[in-house]
Formats: C-alpha cells, structure tokens, sequence
C-alpha cells in the first residue's frame, strides 16, 4: 500500500456540486476563469465558490496566460492555488507566484521526450507540476479536451518529482494510470462529465472511490 495520490476535481460550476465533491472526498477543487471553456466562471461566482470552500478543501483557480490585472483580481478571491495552463514561461511562472502570493500548479503539455526535458525549467519556480496532454492545433483551449499521452514517456522522469498527472483521466482508466505511472496526484474534468462543462456526481464520486482503491 502506497500513499494515495492527492485528488483534484476541475471544473466545478455550483454550490451543490462543490458540496457534494467535498462530501465524496476531493483533496483540491478546481475552477476554470477562461473564457473559452464550456467551464468558466466570472469572478463574482468564483469569489463565492471560494469562500464556500475554505477550510473545507483546497481550492485553485485555473487561468492561461493571465496578465497582471487578472492574477490580482484573482488573488484577492484567496484561493489555495492558481493552476497555469498556458504557454507560461519559467520567468513569468514566478513573477505570478510572487505578485500573487499563491502557491501555483503549473501545466505543461506532453506529446515526446523533448516535452518531458522541459519539465526540468519550471520544477523551481513552480510548486506542483502537472503533467497533461499536448492539445491538437486545432484545439481552442490548451487543456480540458478529455485527451491522455502516452504514459510511458514518463519513464525517465525523476522519481522524487511531486507531479500531477492529468489529461483523458476517467473512472474507468484512473487506477491503471495510478498503478502504472504512480503520479503525486491526479486531476480530471472532462472524464467526470455528462456533457461539456456538465459535471456527473456518480462519475466524481466513481472517479474517487477508483483513485483510493488504486494506491
Ligand atoms: O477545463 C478546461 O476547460 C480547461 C481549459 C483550459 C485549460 C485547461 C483546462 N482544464 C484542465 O485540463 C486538464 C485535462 O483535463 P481533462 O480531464 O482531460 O478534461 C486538467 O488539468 C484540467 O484542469
């Protein structure tokens, strides 16, 4: 028996499925503040969302490329993390950790190896690296498209690195993804849907029984 993997719940939209995701036993409960996702939520009703959630579970805020104004508008709502799911680049990552004062989760897209050399770069000025899939070209958000990567490119990666795992993650395939690649943590949002940006309690609370089961 291993340490069971820290689980983050992305895209929650409303007060009854926070709290029933708090209820079925998340670690970190994630909302998107981008406007191109079906999961998007403007700063009054993440504002309330985050006071819900405090002391209750850890919350973060998923933004791509923010600019100044939005990291502070953000970090005045005091969330427990800011997730980064853009094109950030080391530098920029810890000026926003430091203008913000949050801890960060920074995504970083994986399709080959060279990808996974990247991952050196952002392991000091990040606080958890996650680990998602390389969105296609023609894709109109770099994450939350419901996509896995070839696990086993991660093979080679330092095993004392805390990273999250993400990307295509479901009820159905989160145990072997936690048997196989042994990941710190592991987020999901589309495999926990019924429809885009349409959370399924029965999936979140399936997805999180697997992941326990699985460690
Ligand atoms: O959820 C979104 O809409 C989203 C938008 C922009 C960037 C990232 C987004 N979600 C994150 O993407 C990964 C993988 O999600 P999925 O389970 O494959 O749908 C996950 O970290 C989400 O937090």
């Amino acid at each position: 028996m291993t340490t069971p993997p820290e689980i983050k719940i992305c895209g929650i939209k409303t007060p009854e499925l926070l709290n029933a995701t708090i209820e079925a036993g998340a670690d970190i409960v994630g909302f998107v503040h981008f406007v191109r996702s079906p999961r998007h939520l403007g700063l009054e009703p993440l504002a309330q969302l985050i006071s819900e959630a405090r002391g209750r579970v850890q919350t973060c805020v998923l933004l791509v490329n923010p600019d100044n104004s939005c990291v502070a508008e953000i970090a005045a709502l005091g969330p427990d993390w800011i997730q980064l799911h853009g094109p950030e680049t080391p530098h920029r990552v810890e000026a926003i950790r430091a203008e913000a004062g949050v801890e960060i989760i920074k995504a970083l897209p994986i399709a080959a190896a060279a990808d996974v050399a990247n991952i050196a770069a952002f392991v000091e000025v990040a606080d958890r690296i996650l680990l998602d899939a390389k969105p296609p070209k023609s894709a109109d958000r770099p994450g939350g498209l419901g996509v896995a990567f070839d696990w086993s490119l991660l093979q080679g990666l330092d095993p004392e690195l805390p990273f999250m795992l993400s990307g295509g993650l479901t009820p159905d395939n989160v145990a072997e993804a936690i048997k196989t690649v042994r990941p710190f943590g592991v987020d999901v949002s589309t495999g926990v849907e019924s429809a885009p940006g349409v959370k399924d309690i029965k999936l979140i609370k399936a997805f999180i029984k697997n992941a326990r089961a699985a460690s």
